[in-house]
């Protein structure tokens, strides 16, 4: 394991997630061509990313029961094909249904990749590997959001729509090709890289993901930590910055970009942080979103627009939640046995997204209501409504919180009844601050001796510092 081989699994992996990141994405830059392509009305726009994305939650647990039955390659190259189809049936579409076709084939294939993705790092990494490597995945496949504002954009503007929809579709033949070619479930040395399970087992395994608290914990932090940004990135970050706090479209559009860079940078630092610390994950998860709501308090409370600098601090705590989401796919393999992970990984991928849904919806419901009932004065994106309609966040926010509690406490008493004990966070703290003094002082005691703790000759070595455990 961890030879050169897994690291090309690997990198085939991230580079397929990144182009279904690419095929989700690439509607968000296309508004105003597909407004005249079909002679649709808003609604009827927004029809294909509410459907795209029902389709990609609705099909999350099918597909981690099918990645645990026919493991992650055939699963991502039929992804990545679903994906070229859609993008040549949305190339063709000229009417809103054919649109709409095009955008459940991308839905579905998108569905396929990233728990495929994330099942390959266990069977080809040592455990202490996992939780690094699983955040980077995350992050990096982000990157496919700016390949859609970019190379796709221009090529949209400079040839026109079809050119650049196949363009999509040939990213997802490459990625559909390199998957069958360079992917395996499993190194051979493992053995049977799938099991394949009967029905009846595979309900079993599914019923038994679903009871395991752990996976529910991953799930509810998945819920807390990723909606608020997606709702951001995905809808109504953008009107809310130049509509309802007054700033230019550059200046939002560079806080969007923000967002993603930010994601990218703190993903390692909280996967790292989590390697080291996997008593404290859902502490982790709930700082998050506590940081998440106090930066959402701040904004919505501010009297008149907020200032710039708050805004540039609502984007990096709302871009922080991408990497603390990935918590869950981490609660999800470490209570779940190997057969079991892609299902729980499903199970814990419905969260965010299905909390980003609703939120989407119901903010857009609010601000109609509060334009038809005349209090936005005629204007929808007024900053007041904003206030009202974004404010629906915190219920969110709340039942994320009361359900990771809920669930932390459940996986505790079952911990406890397996001999299992989490120490109080003050506690875990001052046994580490005296484990690192007491550290510290061997190795001082040790180099004037010329020797480490561990009795090896140190003349000339660095410190490596302490193995950092809670
Ligand atoms: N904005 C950062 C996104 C991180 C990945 C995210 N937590 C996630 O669940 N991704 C699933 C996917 O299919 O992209």
């Amino acid at each position: 394991m961890d030879s050169k081989r897994a690291w090309t699994v690997w990198g085939v992996g991230v580079f397929a997630y990144l182009i279904a990141v690419t095929q989700r994405t690439s509607f968000g830059v296309v508004g105003l061509e597909a407004t005249a392509r079909f002679s649709a009305s808003a609604s009827a726009l927004s029809a294909f990313t509410v459907i795209q994305l029902l389709v990609y939650a609705g099909l999350q647990i099918p597909v981690g029961v099918l990645v645990d039955r026919f493991g992650p390659r055939v699963m991502i190259a039929t992804g990545a094909a679903l994906m070229t189809v859609g993008q040549i049936q949305l190339a063709a579409a000229t009417s809103v249904p054919g649109g709409v076709v095009g955008r459940i084939f991308v839905g579905a294939g998108d569905a396929m990749t990233f728990i495929s993705v994330i099942r390959l790092i266990p069977a080809w990494f040592p455990s202490r590997r996992v939780p690094l490597l699983t955040q980077l995945t995350g992050q990096l496949g982000q990157f496919g959001q700016l390949i859609s504002i970019a190379p796709f954009a221009l090529v949209l503007h400079a040839w026109g729509w079809s050119p650049a929809f196949l363009g999509l579709a040939g990213l997802g033949l490459v990625a559909c090709v390199l998957s069958t070619a360079a992917l395996r479930n499993a190194p051979e040395m493992s053995g049977p890289a799938v099991e394949l399970a009967g029905i009846k087992e595979t309900a079993e395994d599914l019923a038994r993901a679903w009871q395991q608290p752990g996976t529910r914990l991953g799930m509810w932090s998945h819920f807390a930590t990723q909606f608020a940004g997606n709702v951001f990135v995905m809808t109504w970050g953008y009107p809310f910055l130049v509509s309802g706090q007054g700033l230019d479209p550059t200046e939002a559009s560079v806080l969007l970009s923000l967002f993603v860079v930010v994601g990218i940078i703190c993903g390692p630092l909280l996967g790292g942080w989590v390697g080291r610390h996997p008593m404290r994950r859902s502490t982790m998860v709930l700082a998050v979103t506590f940081a998440i709501t106090a930066a959402w308090l701040s904004v919505i409370l501010y009297p008149g627009p907020a200032p710039l600098w708050l805004l540039v601090v609502l984007v990096l705590i709302l871009a922080l939640g991408g990497p603390a989401s990935m918590i869950g796919f981490d609660f999800a393999r470490t209570f779940n046995p190997s057969r079991r992970i892609g299902t729980a990984t499903g199970i814990v991928n419905v969260g965010g997204f299905i909390a980003a849904l609703i939120t989407m919806y119901v903010v857009g419901l609010i601000l109609d209501l509060l334009k038809n009932s005349g209090f936005s004065g005629g204007n929808l994106y007024s900053l007041d409504s904003f206030r009202i309609a974004l404010s629906f966040q915190f219920i969110v926010l709340a039942i994320g919180v009361g359900a990771v509690i809920g669930m932390r406490n459940q996986v505790r008493r079952r911990m406890a009844l397996a001999g299992e004990t989490v120490p109080p966070l003050r506690q875990a703290l001052a046994d580490n601050a005296r484990r690192r003094a007491q550290y510290r002082s061997e190795l001082r005691a040790g180099r004037l001796a010329g020797r480490d703790t561990a009795g090896r000759d140190t003349a000339g070595k660095h410190d490596g510092g302490p193995a950092g455990q809670d």
